[in-house]
């Protein structure tokens, strides 16, 4: 029967684990750039799942290929070849312009596969002792909650009382390029270097110009993978097909996630060349569900409906409108310091202490006015809409911003 947002909320408190903390707001239905809560009521979507519905909610296309697919067949295994897969890992291949990619699930598996690629390709190509290989991390990471990844994590709120930890990783500043060639002129036993091209939940921050392009050189010159994690930031968000494009900067490894599915189905993914993918070998690594044939045909079309539509040059042009319509407002605004972001990945940073409730107000406010969106952490709120926007919604949505944050 229809719940009310209360009742819905009710049932989540007293029958679902209380490992989030939800804006209050029950939604069911999404259309585009839009979502409806069970009242009825209409809001823009500045979350866009975390960046995972860069195509707009329930894309006819993406969901076309999804309900074909389904009624079809779902599931075989990689225990037996299917007739979607190959066609789906050639064409996601050429698209990033790689000889190979592994078909797994969530962004965190994505990643722990990557960990796992690089490790083996150090102790069996560059020669690294065994169990000696060290993957060097940025503080202030976010790559997922597996036990491996929170522990090189510096976020006490994801990691506390989750060890032991798992060993073998250095964490360096992010953006700093010296910290990054001391730590590979020091240990000769780094296997790769991961990072995200914009941190995300550590609050969109954008490394300096040129950041990305000098650590591939530098891992180039010590013979350590470059391993981008493009799980929020790929898929066209940052106004580039991948946001190390800006840099024109090729990874080893590239990790994706989120997006590459549209939101309608777990889909990510490892793309490498076959020096460094040829150390997966049969029965080294698996997944029930990875690659599976519903998989497939849905990020085959995620993929094309991001090309169709124009979708990363549109989020560049409106990020850069965005960005500029609040960098109107914001001198006229004491509540606010900032907007920073790329492309249509951005945030403000509110002028209140990180432990204030101030950010999550606003959000609370925002959504009183019709637009959802988030805090990441403490006193920066995330904005980023799905990229099939166009100009007259997000000055709409501009106007619902500043007229929240003059009111506030
Ligand atoms: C760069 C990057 N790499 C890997 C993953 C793992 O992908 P996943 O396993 O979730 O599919 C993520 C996932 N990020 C999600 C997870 C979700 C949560 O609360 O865990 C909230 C959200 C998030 C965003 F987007 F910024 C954050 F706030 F946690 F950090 C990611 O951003």
């Amino acid at each position: 029967e229809h719940l009310t947002s209360q009742q819905a909320i009710d049932l989540e408190n007293k029958y679902g684990a209380h490992n989030y903390h939800p804006l209050p707001v029950v939604l069911s239905r999404g259309e585009g750039v839009h979502v409806w809560d069970v009242e009825g009521k209409r809001y823009y979507d500045f979350l866009s799942a975390y960046s995972a519905v860069n195509q707009g909610h329930c894309h006819p296309k993406i969901i076309g290929a999804l309900m074909d697919q389904a009624k079809t067949l779902t599931l075989t295994s990689r225990a037996f070849y299917n007739d979607m897969l190959g066609k789906y890992e050639q064409y996601a291949s050429s698209v990033f312009g790689f000889d190979k990619l592994l078909p797994m699930n969530t962004g965190a598996e994505a990643v722990e596969t990557a960990l796992k690629i690089c490790r083996r390709w150090a102790y069996q190509k560059k020669g690294i002792p065994e169990d000696q290989a060290q993957i060097v991390v940025c503080e202030n990471n976010f790559h997922g909650r597996t036990t491996t990844i929170i522990s090189f994590s510096n976020d006490p709120v994801a990691r506390t009382d989750y060890g032991p930890y798992t060993e073998g990783f250095i964490k360096i500043a992010y953006d700093d390029l010296s910290a990054l060639e001391k730590t590979l002129e020091a240990n000769p036993h780094v296997a790769g270097f991961l990072v995200e091209p914009i941190q995300g939940e550590a609050g969109v921050y954008v490394p300096s110009e040129g950041y990305l392009k000098k650590a591939k050189a530098l891992c180039e010159k010590y013979n350590v993978l470059f391993i981008a994690d493009e799980v929020q930031t790929g898929i066209a968000r940052t106004g580039k097909m991948l946001a190390v494009d800006h840099e024109e900067v090729k990874p080893d490894i590239l990790i994706l996630g989120k997006a590459l599915s549209g939101g309608v189905y777990p889909v990510s993914a490892v793309l490498a060349n076959d020096g460094i993918m040829e150390v997966i070998t049969p029965g080294s690594h698996g997944s029930t569900f990875g690659g599976n044939p519903v998989a497939a045909a849905v990020a085959m079309a995620a993929l094309e409906v991001v090309k169709e539509e124009g979708l990363a040059q549109n989020a560049q042009e409106l990020g850069e409108l965005f960005r500029e319509e609040l960098n109107k407002f914001i001198p006229t605004c004491d509540l606010v310091k900032l907007v920073r972001g790329k492309g249509l990945l951005n945030a403000i940073v509110i002028n209140d202490s990180e432990d204030s409730s101030t950010a999550w107000d606003i959000c609370m406010t925002l959504k009183e006015n019709g637009l959802l969106a988030k805090p990441t952490h403490g006193n920066i709120i995330r904005f980023a809409p799905p990229l099939v926007m166009n100009r007259e919604q997000l000055m709409d949505c501009v106007s619902i911003i500043i007229k929240t944050l003059r009111d506030f």
